[in-house]
């Protein structure tokens, strides 16, 4: 008869099975270099066959890449994960780097070992390659995830490799419903952290990618503060309504407009919103699609979590004339003839975002007021967006940015003057930062700005005299009635200035 006090703890068996298991692996890789590879499997098969037997508490799930004949998550999820939970001590590990891969990914090898606590249970993960010829010491992890190696399941040469968890049976239920969700969000956190975006662009009708690292993100974009909430906020609503999107019955995808003129950062603004979502990048230039089966083959090659962008969408094509010309006998959309807009808009509306998830559309302009109404009508575009001149508030994040100065403890002198002269349609952001670049003696720098703006609102003065005095007096009424109305409010201010902004336009 037996009694509690006498079976071994969890704990214990656990610590047996780790220490067997490294001897085990210590042992397999001396022998790998004394026995062939069929008795090496032999003995480990059977090894293994004889201790899981001993130990009847423990549950071994297996994990190999092979759902029913497509991919296995949790495959792919354990792989990441593990990749950041290897031992120093590991023996044998797989090493891997991808053409577009900025670090090396590591993986385990046969036979390796992690051992794992989630909410005090402990775990016990390997990596096993079984049948097959072994080459080059000893297989590995496929490498998907992160380096383009082999994918788990059976590969060419008939050898299976699959992930062994192995714990207490009395956790079964936390492991599958807690442990096993928990790796696959990690696994998305690292993906999320480790990707590489990229930039695929036109090449005789092609895609053609490369590495995009644009250094734009929201916090160096020279933009109103509300603004830039209100447009992150939109993505971040936008990517965490998956659910939303399916129970609506709407296209999980969200288009912007971002409109204003040229050097106010609106390309600046795809790479910040691409790098803040880590969405890769799709530059359509219209000029170069000449047919709109052209532009089906290519958006449907384009993937999820991505953004397409259609810069300068006024002047890219003269979609409106290409309208004049249909081809007889086509369906709208379908056709071998000529691009449309209607092509264009109904492949964005349909096909093309019935067929993807978290997509991106956006289109720049420089010109709104000439674009078709059709690219306008609510509901086509999410989000309108005006990027305009640089305000005093931008010109404080551009001299963070290139002079690393801050206004907050003691704003540099010449910051009054600038405030005074920046504000109005004075200077574009791509102009003040230019004008920042010149000098890394702050002092210098801002002085050479000063300069300059005071050149541009002496020109502006001159070219337009009685129209500035009458934006003035304009602006100044302006002013004085929502300072009566708004007073103590900051952010009913905020939103007039942006009122403000638009009366100078
Ligand atoms: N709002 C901004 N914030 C930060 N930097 C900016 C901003 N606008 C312009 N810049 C700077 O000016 C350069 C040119 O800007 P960008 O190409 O993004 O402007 P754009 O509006 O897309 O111009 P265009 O209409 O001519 O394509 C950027 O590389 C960046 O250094």
């Amino acid at each position: 008869m037996f009694f509690s006090k006498d079976l071994p703890s969890p704990t214990s068996v656990f610590t047996a099975y780790a220490s067997m298991a490294g001897y085990m692996m210590m042992i397999r890789s001396m022998a790998h270099e004394l026995i062939p590879a069929p008795l090496q499997d032999f003995i480990y098969r059977t090894l293994r066959s004889l201790f899981f037997r001993s130990s009847s508490s423990t549950l071994t799930l297996t994990i190999d890449d092979d759902n029913m004949g497509m991919n296995n998550e949790i495959y792919r999820a354990a792989q990441t994960y593990l990749s950041t939970k290897i031992s120093p001590d590991a023996v044998r590990l797989r090493i891997s780097k991808g053409h577009k891969d900025k670090h090396v990914n590591l993986y385990l090898s046969d036979g390796e070992i992690v051992n794992d606590v989630y909410e005090d249970v402990q775990l016990v993960w390997r990596f096993v390659t079984d049948g097959g010829d072994k080459k080059g010491g000893g297989g590995g992890v496929g490498g998907r995830g992160g380096g383009g190696g082999r994918r788990g399941g059976m590969d060419d040469d008939g050898k299976s490799e699959y992930f062994e968890l192995s714990f207490d049976k009395k956790h079964k239920d936390l492991i599958l419903n807690s442990y096993v969700p928990y790796i696959e969000s990690k696994a998305k956190e690292i993906r999320d952290e480790r990707r590489i975006l990229m930039l695929h662009s036109l090449n005789s009708l092609r895609w053609e990618s490369v590495i995009l690292e644009h250094p734009s993100t929201f916090e160096t974009m020279a933009m109103e503060d509300d603004l830039k909430r209100d447009v992150i906020e939109d993505l971040d609503r936008f990517i965490r309504r998956k659910e939303f999107y399916k129970r609506v019955g709407k296209a999980w995808k969200r288009g912007y407009l971002l409109y204003g003129p040229p050097g106010t950062g609106k390309s600046s603004l795809v790479a910040a919103m691409a790098n803040y979502l880590k969405f890769d990048v799709y530059d359509l230039q219209l000029a170069s699609v000449m047919r709109d089966s052209d532009l089906r083959r290519l958006l449907l090659a384009t993937r999820n979590r991505s953004i397409l962008v259609i810069e300068d969408i006024d002047c890219a094509v003269d979609l409106p004339n290409r309208i004049e010309q249909p081809v007889e006998g086509k369906n709208r959309g379908e056709s071998q003839g000529p691009l449309t807009l209607s092509g264009l808009l109904n492949f964005i509306d349909g096909l093309w975002s019935s067929c993807g998830d978290e997509r991106i559309i956006i289109f720049t302009t420089n010109h709104k007021d000439r674009l078709d109404p059709a690219l306008l009508r609510p509901g086509r575009m999410d989000m309108h967006i005006y990027m305009g001149h640089c305000s005093f508030q931008g010109f404080k994040t551009l001299a963070s940015n290139y002079l690393g100065l801050s206004d907050a403890a003691m704003p540099h002198r010449l910051f009054p003057e600038i405030e005074r002269l920046i504000d109005g349609e004075v200077m574009t952001p791509a102009q003040v930062a230019e004008e920042l670049m010149k000098s890394e003696d702050a002092d210098v720098a801002l002085e050479g700005l000063v300069n300059v703006l005071e050149k541009m609102r002496l020109k502006s003065k001159e070219s337009n005299p009685v129209m500035m005095k009458q934006k003035e007096s304009r602006l100044e009424m302006e002013e004085m009635r929502l300072k009566s109305d708004t007073e103590g409010s900051p952010r009913k201010n905020s939103k007039r200035f942006k009122k403000l902004v638009l009366f100078w336009t």
